[in-house]
């Protein structure tokens, strides 16, 4: 969108032409084959723009511009209407219906004599022409005043009956839409087809109402919500009647039409509606509010555009158009590789949606998905969003194939790609052989010698299946391994048993516990000073540990207790069961009152200092990880912590510091080259290495 800013104002005529072109375009896409650019929020905010933009220059209003008219004047049709098919107006919360609803009573001069309150259907408004109650013609809304013939589609809408109950000449009019499983059909009748899936149920709709010659049948629904020709009954007893005479209404779902004596009541059931969203077996896009006794409606009437007796409370998109920046791939315990698309962030219904599903590999291959597409993402309640599909009419060349993995991201081992799911050759044992691998990592046991070929031969001889296996190896067993000679066996065999008096915080590392990387598993470490105390703590008592919050904390304890038996077996092998953590006298948990910031050791070099650590680390400083850096921080009592804030009291920056060391500047936080820091802390640094 390259005008609209959030709330934006248009600011100049040539700024408003622009947006009524766009708007006028986007609506066309949208009533014609869905294809619009626009999310819908997008556009409502367009149009609110538009409209503004009019009010204040009445002069200027474009003879095209949407505002006022059905469709934003972006379709036409040929078959007249026998009454105009309005369009309904908008409120966008609780008080801009209270403030409609007032608006509407001081028209009428009078209370309004109760209301009903339904869902507002996401599909398209059609027009069921009934002769002695066989069903002779069918038309889109189109332009309000005419629409488009689609007798041609009724037969494959459920609700929409070619033979009424009764022999009357009747028009019907409600919704056209695609049900969510209609929806999940139409596109998998779609794909065998070779033909592209529809981004979400309502332009599926659209395109399916329209489609002539297709070799394919796909069905839809219709829900009835109006009627020519039995003006008489008000809203609740014409819904009745129109499901007497055979059509489907709302009545039988969820969220049916209910009637309400006052403006509380319908807040109420706006609320529940809004609540079952999620639920419903068929999209919404708002809760229509209407006048129900006829004699309201016939007193306050209908504008150009929209009925003055009813008003839709939208609610807020589940469909937004949002960037697929990358695609990541993650491997499950079973060894599953599912894809996961990693989005420009865009708030959906609230919340902000960063990540989102896509099914399987072959889903991104057939539905042509590239990296850099503008992508429908569809979220609703606490459904996992998914991305539907991109906006390929967006492209601008700048797009690039999505990358499918060769190898098992986890493992490195291969990929059997024969079924949709891909899956790890490895299966469940890639799970052994990632974790073995990370466990013997630099930053963990640092294990030498151990890395991927190694510790694939491990697990697939049967000898390890967890970190805890490690520390049984025997010399025969390792010998017994193809390539591996009496020096390589001796090696790993030392290196494994150096592991076994490692610090606390590398062994509580090494179990890669989710959301308990390095800095995290140093903190635990520290303020519980033993595997028992850790095991010991519940929920409560993690959270206690600074940066835990009690989500992280309640995951942490959960994993700890899966964990039990491989803590168990590490235990009796005496694995960080040797060496208290060096950082800290062993810390007495009962006290946790304030053990946020109790890594440090008082009396260090660093006491008190709020240390971060960026850029490449020169002199004698130039062989420590990251972090091994951070260990050394805290054990000259100061802490260690990742980004630069206003707590942060030094900064050490190496060669290539960027952005950490702009804002250290900004912030006039104390700044030492590698080579100063390394004085300052002299007194720690390692002889040999060995931390
Ligand atoms: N994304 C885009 O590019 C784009 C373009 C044009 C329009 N739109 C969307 O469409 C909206 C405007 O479209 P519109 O004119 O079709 O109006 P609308 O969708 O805001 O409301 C009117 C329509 O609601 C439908 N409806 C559903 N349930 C109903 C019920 N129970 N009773 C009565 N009517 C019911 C009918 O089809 C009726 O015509 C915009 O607010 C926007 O969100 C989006
Ligand atoms: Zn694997």
């Amino acid at each position: 969108m390259t005008f609209m800013t959030e709330n934006s104002a248009l600011p100049s005529p040539q700024a408003y032409a622009e947006a009524v072109t766009t708007a006028v375009a986007a609506s066309a896409a949208y009533y014609g084959d869905g294809t619009t650019p626009l999310g819908d929020d997008e556009y409502d905010e367009l149009l609110r723009a538009i409209a503004a933009y009019e009010e204040t220059h009445p002069d200027e209003v474009l003879a095209q511009s949407p505002t006022g008219k059905v469709a934003g004047g972006a379709v036409q049709g040929d078959v007249p209407h026998s009454v105009p098919m309005l369009s309904l107006d908008n409120v966008f919360d609780a008080d801009g219906l209270a403030e409609w609803a007032a608006g509407l009573e001081r028209r009428l001069g009078r209370p309004v004599a109760g209301w009903c309150v339904e869902p507002k259907l996401d599909g398209l408004a059609v027009a069921a022409r009934y002769r002695g109650g066989r069903l002779v013609q069918v038309l889109t809304r189109g332009d309000g005043l005419a629409g488009e013939d689609i007798t041609h589609a009724a037969a494959a809408v459920l609700g929409l009956p070619p033979v009424l109950t009764e022999p009357i000449d009747v028009e019907l009019r409600g919704e056209v839409l695609l049900t969510t499983s209609q929806f999940e059909e139409a596109n998998r009748i779609r794909l065998a087809h070779a033909a592209t899936p529809f981004a979400h149920p309502r332009s599926g709709a659209a395109g399916t109402l329209r489609a002539k010659d297709r070799p394919y049948r796909i069905e839809l629904t219709f829900f009835a919500y109006g009627a020519i020709g039995l003006d008489e009954l008000g809203h609740t007893a014409l819904l009745e009647k129109l499901a007497a005479l055979g059509a489907s209404t709302a009545a039988g779902t969820a969220a049916a039409p209910m009637w309400c004596a006052t403006m509380e009541q319908v807040q109420e059931r706006i609320d529940v509606i809004a609540g079952l969203r999620a639920e419903l077996p068929f999209g919404i896009d708002g809760v229509v509010v209407k006048a129900d006794a006829a004699e309201d409606q016939l007193r306050a009437g209908n504008g150009s555009r929209a009925p003055r007796w009813a008003v839709a409370r939208k609610l807020s998109a589940e469909h937004k158009v949002t960037r697929l920046l990358a695609v990541e791939w993650n491997v499950g315990r079973t060894g599953i590789i599912a894809p996961r698309a990693v989005l420009e962030p865009v708030v959906i219904d609230g919340v902000t949606v960063t990540y989102a599903t896509l099914h399987n590999p072959s889903d991104i291959t057939r539905r042509g998905l590239m990296i850099g597409d503008q992508v429908y993402v569809y979220r609703a309640g606490d459904v996992i969003p998914r991305v539907e599909a991109p906006l390929v009419d967006q492209r601008t060349g700048a797009e690039s194939p999505i990358p499918l993995p060769e190898a098992c991201p986890r493992c490195g081992d291969a990929i059997d790609a024969s079924e949709q799911r891909w899956r790890c050759v490895r299966g469940r044992s890639c799970q052994a052989v990632a974790s073995v691998i990370y466990a013997a990592g630099r930053d963990q046991l640092d294990i030498e010698g151990l890395g991927g070929t190694r510790a694939v031969q491990l697990v697939e001889a049967g000898l390890v299946k967890d970190v805890a296996d490690l520390f049984t190896l025997t010399r025969e067993q390792l010998l017994g391994l193809e390539r591996m000679g009496e020096t390589s066996a001796t090696n790993l065999l030392t290196a494994i048993e150096t592991a076994r008096g490692a610090a606390l915080s590398r062994v509580f590392c090494a179990l890669g516990v989710r959301g308990t990387g390095r800095t995290m598993s140093r903190r635990i470490a520290a303020h519980f000073g033993s595997m028992a105390a850790i095991r010991a703590a519940d929920a409560d008592t993690l959270a206690e540990v600074d940066g835990i919050g009690t989500e992280k904390a309640r995951v942490i304890a959960a994993e700890l207790l899966e964990l039990a038996p491989l803590l168990d077996r590490l235990q009796a092998q005496r694995v960080g069961t040797q060496v208290t953590e060096p950082q800290k006298p062993a810390s007495d948990t009962s006290d946790t009152s304030d053990a946020t910031d109790g890594e440090g050791t008082e009396g260090g070099p660093l006491a008190g200092q709020a240390v971060v650590v960026t850029g490449s680390m020169t002199g004698p400083l130039a062989v420590l990880s990251r972090n091994e850096m951070n260990e050394l921080i805290e054990r000259a009592g100061g802490k260690a912590s990742s980004s630069v804030s206003k707590r942060t009291t030094l900064l050490v920056a190496g060669e290539k510091a960027g952005s950490k060391r702009a804002k250290a500047e900004e912030l006039g936080i104390r700044i030492l080259d590698p080579e100063e820091f390394a004085v300052l802390v002299a007194d720690l640094l390692p002889t040999d290495g060995a931390l």
